[in-house]
């Protein structure tokens, strides 16, 4: 049999899908569908569980048009990318194949779509390159035009930094993609796409050919980065990605910002985890969003909501800018109702930033243009507001434009509530536009005729059931039940004949519909093009508006660390270089808020070099040690954001890096076992902490057996405080109460432990931390209140008392294995008892 030929649309398929990448999928237009052939309709239909059907043995699969963006952000999120592909010409007056291009390919990285989006995170595509010795990284977020840089000397740097800003999607260098230095980076533990791109992409020559270009300038100087090699190829390799490889638009993307490392206290991705700032570790308290991010977030904007984000995971370091952001916080602290106007004024403000975008792009509908211009109604209030009032918030309010021209324009351009798609009309006020008027009057006018029309047509005919109808198919028509057909004037022309009626036209009818139809379609098309225009004018301010956003968000920030302040009980800490820590009634920001929890006891800490450099805190299980040791940190990190803090008093010594270790967990995913997590997070802490960090020790050697374990923390305390390059303050929290020992030979140890009333085998929480050790450990009164059955913990306290009484022999097992030497055999080890 002669092989069938191929349709010109089917080649014309083949054509388009042959220059696009295996792993990406084709949404071909095919009128009000996206249809998807072979195997990108077999993948498609797995991941979105539609019906996979077959024309002439092509597997293909289908969706709506009008519904396709929750599709493409469902396979976009499953790692796909998707690239689709309009029809560029009008099919009615397309001679043959209609013409079809792709118009952009849509990756995780940077879909657009707000359905995808959440309005309170950024979604960022990372760029990633080794030069000569650096690593450099790009950030470039689509949604908000936020484009930077950064260069560091040292690979966690950017470890830190993937795991900070978790971008969706990571390009790298093809020939870098398997360089042993970016082994220690765990990309495939997150979900980050990799995506390798082209080397010479990448290369300095060319990637600051791109910037220059995409910039407009003749050098980088003015951005400051000229002499960052690294940082500007990976920059260039995501600016070639997007522009080129994927056709999008980045007219939006107007400025590359700089960051440098040293202005930031380092919070590295497993404190971030181990102090849950944004994400909590044990998924049942989900529900609690229990997370500092959760407790210190009441922005109003959504520019705010990530700014906050940021300012979390990144605090500063650097005493000028973090009194700057306390004085801020402390105007607005000592005047409520200033605070509360200004914070129902950035309640109407919009993610003016994602907006901008999206109408920079055009991509931006009536209501995004509405809604920017109803956020940037705002603006002279906001900055009226900030005028005057000195700290940051004058500096903010000055970088703030008013755009009232563009106000009015939005304001008296497009109605109150715009519908979503510009082909719905009624996007433009009446009385804007003279010419839109007469159009709509005309179309109005139109249908009154009809109504006449029909009303004269009944009179003069005499046939009571006529009626003047409307379909796709005839346009208008009258329509006639059969018993009237005698009465028909021969001036009708018969058009259909149906079972009850007959259907006609007559050349009046049909003016007039020309009239209607002529007149709507022309306003459609008026108010699309003036639309275009208000949309024009808004983007001519892009930069301006992105400023706005940049302020606002700030702005938000502050006076959400106010309000915060107020309704929490936080207070302004005194910041200071000496590295002392003094706090005064300090409590746990999180556990604190808790739902149902007891009331929170404060507690002070002091830390310095000279005599409480190590701080060992030993008492029973459940007493609160992790929640004290955590709480510091807590406070430190909120202290150095900006922030007041949950205590009385608190003087915060600046602090370069917040370790911590914390809890014991494996890490499958990452193929290493409990003590191995252990034993590393101990090593990076031992190998970069400097006398400015602060660090965390939620118990150490746990994960082996005793005697290895309590050698291990005794030697890591000692090594903490004897290294002069160290004596980073830490607080050590322990079970081993032989390190309490440390106290008596180290100057600068020092012992504290949590309070804790006895009465025969219970024993009462008191949550105080007092100088001096703790004498027991409480477990078995513990595991009693955890409901442990009574034999065991019976025989527990047989253990104990023996263990007591003995301690351990030569070989360094428990007495007790003498007393039941029938039952054990001669090797066992100690752990095997319990
Ligand atoms: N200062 C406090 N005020 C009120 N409740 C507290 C306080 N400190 C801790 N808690 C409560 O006690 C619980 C147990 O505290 P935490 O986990 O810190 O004890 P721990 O001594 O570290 O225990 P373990 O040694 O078993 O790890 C916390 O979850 C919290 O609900």
């Amino acid at each position: 049999m002669a092989e069938k030929k191929e349709t010109p649309m089917m080649a014309q398929y083949r054509s388009i899908r042959r220059e696009l990448p295996e792993d990406t999928i084709l949404f071909f237009r095919l009128g009000d569908f996206y249809e998807m052939f072979f195997d990108d309709a077999k993948t498609a239909s797995d991941i979105l569980g539609i019906t996979l059907t077959k024309r002439h043995n092509t597997p293909m699969c289908g969706i709506p048009y009008h519904a396709s963006a929750g599709y493409l952000e469902r396979l976009v999120k499953a790692g796909v990318k998707v690239a689709v592909c309009e029809q560029i010409e009008d099919p009615a007056t397309a001679k043959g194949c209609v013409k079809r291009a792709v118009t952009r390919i849509v990756t995780p990285g940077t879909i657009l779509d707000e359905v995808a989006l959440d309005g309170n995170q950024n979604n960022f595509l990372a760029g990633l390159y080794k030069g000569k010795n650096r690593f450099g990284m790009a950030m470039l977020d689509l949604s908000t035009g936020e484009f930077w840089i950064e260069e560091s000397g040292d690979v966690s740097s950017v470890q830190a930094n993937l795991a900070r800003y978790a971008p969706a999607e990571c390009v790298v260098a093809e020939e870098q993609m398997h360089d042993p230095s970016f082994k220690e980076l765990t990309l495939e533990a997150t979900n980050t796409l990799l995506t390798a791109c082209e080397d010479w992409t990448f290369e300095a020559s060319s990637a600051n050919d791109f910037l220059q270009r995409h910039f407009d300038v003749h050098s980088l100087e003015g951005f400051g980065c000229s002499s960052m090699a690294a940082a500007l190829g990976a920059a260039g390799g995501v600016l070639y990605y997007v522009k080129t490889e994927l056709r999008r638009n980045l007219s939006h993307v107007r400025n590359i910002r700089v960051k440098n490392p040293q202005d930031y206290m380092l919070v590295d991705e497993t404190t971030a985890t181990n102090l849950e700032l944004v994400a909590p570790i044990n998924s049942n308290r989900q529900a609690y969003k229990a997370t500092l991010l959760n407790v210190l977030d009441s922005t109003k904007t959504a520019m705010g909501g990530r700014l906050l984000r940021e300012w979390l995971l990144r605090p500063l370091n650097n005493l000028v800018q973090i009194n700057a952001r306390h004085d801020a916080v402390e105007l607005m602290v000592h005047n409520q109702t200033y605070l509360r106007s200004l914070r129902d004024i950035l309640g109407d403000i919009k993610d003016v930033e994602r907006l901008i975008s999206r109408i920079g792009s055009t991509s931006g509908n009536p209501r995004d243009v509405r809604a920017m211009g109803v956020s940037l109604e705002q603006m002279p209030m906001v900055k009226a507001l900030l005028a005057g009032k000195g700290t940051m918030l004058e500096t903010l309010g000055e970088e703030i434009t008013s755009l009232p021209e563009l106000v009015a324009l939005i304001d008296t351009a497009i109605v109150d509530e715009p519908p979503l798609n510009l082909k719905d009309g009624g996007v433009i006020r009446p009385g804007y536009h003279d010419e839109l008027d007469e159009l709509r009057d005309a179309a109005t006018q139109g249908r009154k005729w009809l109504a006449e029309f029909q009303a004269s047509e009944i009179e003069r005919t005499g046939i009571k059931s006529l009626k003047v109808r409307h379909n796709k198919v005839f346009g208008y028509y009258i329509e006639i039940s059969k018993s009237y057909l005698a009465d028909v004037p021969e001036s009708y022309v018969r058009k259909q004949t149906l079972v009850n009626a007959e259907r006609f036209i007559t050349p009046e009818l049909k003016e007039y519909e020309n009239k209607i139809f002529g007149a709507q379609e022309r306003s459609i098309g008026l108010e699309q093009e003036i639309f275009n225009e208000v949309r024009r004018q808004a983007v001519e301010h892009l930069e301006t508006i992105q400023k706005n956003a940049l302020a606002i968000g700030q702005v938000d920030v502050l006076a959400s660390f106010a309000e915060r302040a107020l309704s929490n009980n936080y207070a302004r800490p005194a910041m200071g270089d000496d590295g002392r820590l003094d706090i005064h009634d300090g409590r746990h920001a999180v556990v604190e808020q808790m739902p149902d929890a007891e009331r929170f006891v404060p507690n002070d800490t002091r830390l310095d070099r000279e005599t409480h450099q190590l701080i060992i805190i030993t008492g029973p299980n459940m007493a609160g040690k992790s929640t004290y040791i955590r709480q510091v940190a807590l406070i430190t990190i909120m202290a150095h954001m900006g922030c007041f803090v949950p205590a009385a008093k608190a003087e915060i010594g600046l602090v370069d890096r917040v370790f911590t270790r914390v809890g014991a967990s494996d890490d499958l995913a990452r193929g290493r076992s409990t003590f191995m997590v252990e034993m590393q997070e101990t090593a990076n802490i031992l190998n970069n902490a400097t006398p400015k960090s602060l660090i965390v020790l939620d118990e150490i050697g746990r994960g082996t057996s005793t005697f290895d374990g309590i050698s291990i923390a005794w030697s890591v305390a000692e090594f903490l405080c004897k290294n002069k390059d160290m004596q980073a303050k830490t607080l050590f929290a322990t079970h081993y109460h032989e390190l309490t020992d440390l106290a008596l030979i180290l100057p600068n140890v020092q012992n504290f432990s949590v309070l804790v009333k006895e009465k025969g085998h219970t024993i009462t929480f008191l949550r105080k931390i007092v100088p001096g050790a703790a004498d027991k450990s409480y477990g078995i009164q513990v595991a009693r209140l955890a409901g442990l059955p009574d034999e065991v913990i019976s025989r527990a306290n047989d253990i104990l008392t023996n263990l007591e009484e003995g301690e351990f022999g030569d070989t360094g097992q428990p007495k007790i294995a003498k007393k039941r030497p029938h039952k054990l055999k001669a090797n066992v080890s100690q752990l095997d008892l319990f």
